[in-house]
């Protein structure tokens, strides 16, 4: 684990469809109208799928990018951009978005996405206070120093009991 993290947050599938359904409650409750959703890949295609659902959005685009290797942050790389018509829905800059990411953490990701969707609103299940800034509504708040494990990420495994005795 990268040192920046010192805390594990590990995130069941129940909790993260609870999560996802309550970052959908707000998104209904705003005075904004999403004709698309554009998911940020890939941790984004799940909670799009669930937000999508519950708000009746059948209109979703992605954009590729990919920066982190596991937990090692890289290089941002845009391997896939937004489609021209979805950009201008709600008028240039895309103000009838919604864009959906799993989380933010430095905001690098954040930044990139905004900076081709200026006007759309930017949503995410959890988010770390160095990204909190780039995102117009999210779920749950985690410290800078946690690292996030997300349901697709993990197995069920043996653990040992407490008491350090295996049988
Ligand atoms: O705020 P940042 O520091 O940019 O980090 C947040 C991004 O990191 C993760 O994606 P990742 O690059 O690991 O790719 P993935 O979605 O394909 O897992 C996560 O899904 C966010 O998109
Ligand atoms: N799974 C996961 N991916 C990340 N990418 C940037 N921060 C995180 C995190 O905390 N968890
Ligand atoms: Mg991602």
């Amino acid at each position: 684990m990268d040192e920046r993290y010192q805390k594990n947050f590990p995130v069941s599938w129940e909790q993260f469809h609870r999560d996802s359904r309550a970052l959908a409650w707000r998104l209904t409750n705003g005075d904004r109208h999403f004709e698309a959703i554009v998911c940020v890949t890939r941790g984004g295609l799940v909670p799009a799928a669930i937000v999508a659902r519950e708000m009746s959005i059948r209109v979703i685009e992605t954009v590729c990018v990919a920066s982190y290797d596991y937990d090692k942050q890289g290089e941002l790389k845009v391997l896939k951009e937004v489609a021209p018509h979805i950009r201008a829905l709600g008028g240039e800059g895309g103000r009838n978005v919604l864009i959906v990411d799993d989380l933010v953490d430095t905001g690098k990701t954040a930044r990139v996405v905004r900076d081709m969707l200026p006007e759309a609103h930017f949503a995410t299940v959890y988010a770390k206070p160095a990204g909190r800034p780039l995102v117009d509504t999210f779920v749950t708040e985690v410290s800078q120093d946690t690292w996030i494990f997300l349901p697709w990420d993990m197995g069920l495994q043996f653990t040992p009991p407490i008491s350090g005795h295996a049988g």
